[in-house]
């Protein structure tokens, strides 16, 4: 049994019962605050589809082509190659230096070059960047210490075999190849194996303000929080550094958790992930518990909420239709599978008939995994081809049917970044199609109302001094001007109270919701 150690002034690592090590809250932690902060993980790099997009010191994205709604996030950066190897790529000279020097580029630029226009996969990369530690620091450095004492599951990967033990072995041996290049780097295949699996293991996806994934992270302290399926802390990323931000507030000696995995889905499924990638069976609160917020069906009656096994509707006694609801039910796993596969078809097209399919089950509430998932792939797509109509319609959808459900804080971190989304695709549906939903709401005040809740909760969902704070401060100053509320004074009374807390603003909610019931009505056939 180990000592604690202390990994934060609000946290501490100590050996945990059943998952080798765990983080445990030093004292009280109030709810929304931070627990630790990292402002330089180990590895922190862009995968390959964000190489070109993506600095690869700071991650700073470049946004020329991006579209508008993107822009409202970040100010624009202009990225330019490594002449070295015209693999990598930076916002500015600083970034590209310290890559250099401080981290491993002056190593892995010769490879880069030897292997170009081949592309190593991120994978590959990040463990040669790994290794890389090894040559240039004392075996009893802090990194090295560190490294070596990440769970590697080499045995397990071993036991299951398979493709991911073959991707594994490929890897390392590759990698160990392209490695005798440099004169400086050259390691031995298990070695780098072993390298590989603890990157699968511990590593985090790097993501945008918005949540969208374009990199992969490493990070000792990130590395040590366990799983759970109801998390009571999040990671947050802002560019190349981020924070573990408590959800809820934590007692003192409370397990403090995160989730590996995507929120939105099934039991099932979530447990089968867990599983696979890195090698538990997940007994969390919410996996031990019976009732599955998103997987409850509804009535086709009455539409009202029906848990599982359950027989009557217990709002109007309507008989659950059993074997309609099993094929309904069916037809949804079969929809989640054959999105995970590697060669997918997720155009919109698709996704769309998919989405259809299952709302004209009339059994499935728009919470049902993975009703949500095409909503958003949806809303991803629209706004990426500029149908701010459509894109509006997806992502209130999830405003007002599924968030609530799935990140029930109202400063969630997920919750008020979508929030601020829906806010940006209003302002684009105001410019180009007004007339589209005037009747029900006005749109003035729901926009508004919506950035008066981004900017009430994101002191505790991001932080005060994030960058995403700057961002949505700043669009509240010129939504203001042109809203016409002259005193500030004014709106810092309604801060974080939501559409509902905003005097006059209570009819917008009923608009709004009236919207995404026609909605889903046109969803299904
Ligand atoms: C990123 S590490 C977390 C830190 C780890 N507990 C350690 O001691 O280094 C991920 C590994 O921790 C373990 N783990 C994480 N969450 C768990 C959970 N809820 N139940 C059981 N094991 C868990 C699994 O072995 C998993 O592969």
């Amino acid at each position: 049994m180990s000592p604690p150690v202390e990994l934060s002034p609000r946290a501490y690592l100590k050996d945990h019962p059943s998952a080798g090590r765990g983080v445990f809250a030093s004292d009280t932690i109030p709810a929304g605050s931070e627990i630790l902060s990292v402002t330089d993980p180990l590895i922190c790099i862009p995968d390959e589809a964000h190489l070109d997009t993506c600095c690869h010191y700071c991650m700073a994205e470049a946004t020329d082509e991006a579209s508008s709604v993107n822009q409202a996030f970040r100010p624009p950066v202009k990225l330019s190659y490594c002449l070295g190897c015209r693999v990598v790529k930076y916002c500015s000279k600083a970034c590209q230096t310290t890559d250099w020097k401080q981290k491993a580029h002056k190593y892995e630029c010769v490879i880069y070059k030897a292997q170009y226009p081949r592309v190593l996969p991120v994978t590959a990369r990040a463990i040669l960047r790994i290794a890389k530690h090894f040559l240039s620091e004392t075996p009893g450095s802090s990194t090295i210490g560190g490294i070596g004492a990440l769970k590697t599951h080499a045995e397990n990967f071993a036991k299951m075999g398979g493709d991911r033990w073959e991707m594994a072995n490929l890897t390392a041996k590759a990698t160990a190849e392209f490695s005798k290049v440099s004169k400086q780097v050259s390691f031995e295949p298990e070695f780098l194996r072993d390298m590989y699996c603890k990157l699968l293991v511990n590593s985090a996806s790097t993501v945008t303000q918005t949540f969208d994934p374009v990199g992969l992270c490493l990070a000792y302290q990130g590395a040590m929080f366990n799983h759970s399926c109801d998390p009571n802390a999040i990671m947050v990323f802002d560019g190349r550094q981020f924070s573990i931000r408590s959800l809820k507030e934590l007692p003192k000696d409370t397990e403090i958790t995160i989730s590996y995995i995507d929120n939105l889905m099934a039991r099932k499924e979530r447990r089968a992930e867990l599983k696979s990638r890195y090698f538990f069976d997940c007994f969390c609160s919410l996996c031990s518990s019976g009732a599955q917020p998103l997987e409850s069906s509804r009535c086709h009656k009455c539409s009202e909420p029906v848990v599982a096994n359950t027989v009557t509707c217990p709002n109007c006694g309507e008989p659950v239709p059993d074997d309609e609801l099993s094929t309904a039910i069916a037809l949804a796993t079969s929809i989640t599978l054959q999105r995970s596969r590697k060669d997918a078809d997720k155009s919109i097209d698709r996704t769309l008939k998919s989405l259809q399919s299952l709302y004209s089950t009339k059994l499935l509430p728009p919470t049902y995994p993975p009703i949500p998932q095409l909503h958003q792939d949806l809303a991803t797509s629209y706004i990426d081809a500029g149908n701010w109509k459509s894109a509006f319609l997806h992502l209130l959808t999830l405003f007002v049917k599924v968030y609530p459900a799935v990140y029930v804080t109202s400063y969630h971190p997920v919750r008020v970044v979508r929030t601020f989304t829906l806010a940006m695709v209003l302002i684009q549906v105001a410019v180009d199609q007004p007339e589209g939903f005037g009747d029900k709401i006005d749109l003035t005040k729901v926009l508004y109302g919506l950035l008066t809740e981004v900017c009430g909760n994101v002191e505790k969902s991001h932080g005060g001094q994030s960058s995403f704070a700057e961002v949505v401060k700043r669009k509240m100053g010129e939504v203001t001007v042109d809203v016409g509320i002259d005193s500030n004074r004014e709106a810092d009374k309604w801060m974080g109270k939501g559409l509902k807390g905003i005097p006059g603003l209570g009819g917008e909610v009923a608009g709004l919701v009236a919207i995404v019931d026609e909605f889903i009505g046109t969803l299904t056939t």
